[in-house]
């Protein structure tokens, strides 16, 4: 199959390109990128007014296979992905069994090759069961094709042993993903703990038990030299911390969830769990402190976090209904509204954010647009104005906030070694 993108914009940080050029693909590969190129191809795409960019990497998703199929599969959150514009994720490992072990690395690879459009590249637990007591087998997952190590869903509150994760990581060559939430903090707490928890009579989480944890990861990143990412930063805090690392020079990368750039614990109309994740929707300071973070380079990333659970679970109260949203199919036009039309991001410095910077980040052979590399692209509109609608994601999961939500910006096609996995 050969593809002739015609007239877009192609925006590629990788190369520094922007600027409007046709690129043709062939054999799953790019084989140029020019001004006018006439080649002959089996498909012809007229991008003229799109952006052309990277496929986007999606660092942080929840793929739930195995065991907890009902809210997400592996084909369904592939098909999700696509529509999102994304072209490679990172499953977390919370599932059941958990992603523990070498054989449940290779399992995942093997589903993913046949039922899935675009790249899978799993992460591994840290402890086995992610129970926190011992450790799985960080060296044999990484052979098997783990990416990075996670115990996404919480954190490995026992520092010695984490400390030994963490040298093991370094060993295998793979980076830590953390989710940074002090388990004896929260007390049940169900939202950002400020004037809205006070006024809907619901327990609080404190910024405390996010930035407690960040610190102490940052601290011991710096004792073992291990490559570590903060995963859904969401205070102001865990955003000077990142900030002092970098000073520091150590391999320390942040990222932020669009759910948390756009909105604050002000905009919860009321006990609706749709406005429940972990970590909670934060202070109007605390949004303004992430949109600075992304603007300045202190966070490197946009991930989702795209977390689907079943209606039935999600229809319940704040307090009974589990933690999360999804993500994948809102994540471009929320950026595009929220951090490039505000003038926080230029359009390049959001590819950077979806595309270069996790590619970077993994260590892969991915994001960017040069010819040769494999011909993973996003090709979207910038300017198309639309409303969400959950009940047109490709997820299994419709439990978001943004139903309805007026938006800019809309993924129109996605390719994936040379396939087109979505078009609109
Ligand atoms: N983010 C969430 O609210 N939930 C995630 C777990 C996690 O990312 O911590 C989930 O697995 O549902
Ligand atoms: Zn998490
Ligand atoms: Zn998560």
């Amino acid at each position: 199959m050969s593809i002739l993108i015609k007239n877009g914009y192609v925006l590629d940080p990788s190369t520094g390109l922007e600027g409007k050029r046709d690129i043709f693909i062939k054999e799953g590969v790019i084989k140029e990128v020019a001004a006018d190129i006439n080649e002959e191809a089996e498909r012809v795409i007229d991008a003229e007014g799109m952006y052309v960019m990277p496929g986007f990497i999606d660092l942080h998703v929840h793929l739930r296979e195995p065991g907890y199929e009902y809210k997400e599969t592996i084909a369904t959150g592939a098909m999700a992905a696509a529509r999102g514009g994304f072209t490679t994720i990172c499953p977390m490992p919370n599932t059941n069994p958990t992603i523990d072990n070498d054989q449940m690395i290779e399992y995942l690879l093997l589903k993913a090759k046949k039922e899935a459009g675009v790249n899978i590249l799993p992460i591994g637990a840290i402890t086995k069961g992610q129970q926190g007591h011992e450790l799985a087998d960080i060296e044999s997952m990484a052979k098997a094709g783990a990416v990075a190590l996670s115990e996404d869903g919480k954190s490995v509150m026992n520092t010695a042993l984490y400390l030994e994760s963490m040298k093991q990581a370094k060993a295998a060559g793979i980076p830590i993903f953390a989710h940074c939430e002090d388990k004896d903090l929260v007390q049940g707490g169900v939202m950002n703990e400020g004037a809205k928890s006070r006024e809907l009579k619901l327990p609080g989480i404190s910024n405390a038990v996010e930035d407690v944890i960040a610190a102490r990861d940052i601290i011991m990143a710096k004792e073992t030299g291990v490559q570590l990412h903060l995963c859904h930063c969401s205070t102001k805090d865990s955003i000077t911390f990142i900030k002092l690392a970098k000073e520091g020079g150590l391999p320390v990368t942040g990222e932020v969830c669009p759910h948390h750039f756009t909105l604050s614990d002000e905009d919860i109309p009321g006990d609706d769990s749709n406005y429940k994740m972990n970590p909670p929707l934060r202070s109007k300071e605390d949004v303004q402190a992430l949109k600075e973070a992304l603007r300045d380079n202190i966070i490197d990333v946009i991930a989702t976090d795209h977390a689907p659970h079943s209606e039935a679970e999600k229809e319940k109260s704040m307090a009974e209904s589990p933690f999360g949203i999804v993500g994948l199919e809102t994540a471009f036009s929320l950026t595009m509204r929220e951090l490039v039309n505000t003038g926080y991001l230029t359009p390049m410095e959001m590819v950077e954010k979806l595309s270069t910077n996790p590619a970077k980040i993994l260590g892969i052979d991915k994001g960017s647009l040069a010819a040769g590399k494999i011909a993973d692209i996003t090709i979207a509109d910038p300017k198309e104005e639309y409303a969400i609608n959950v009940n047109e994601f490709a997820s299994k999961g419709k439990n978001s906030p943004f139903h309805d939500r007026k938006v800019v910006g809309k993924v129109k096609t996605t390719i994936v070694a040379g396939k087109i996995v979505y078009k609109e």
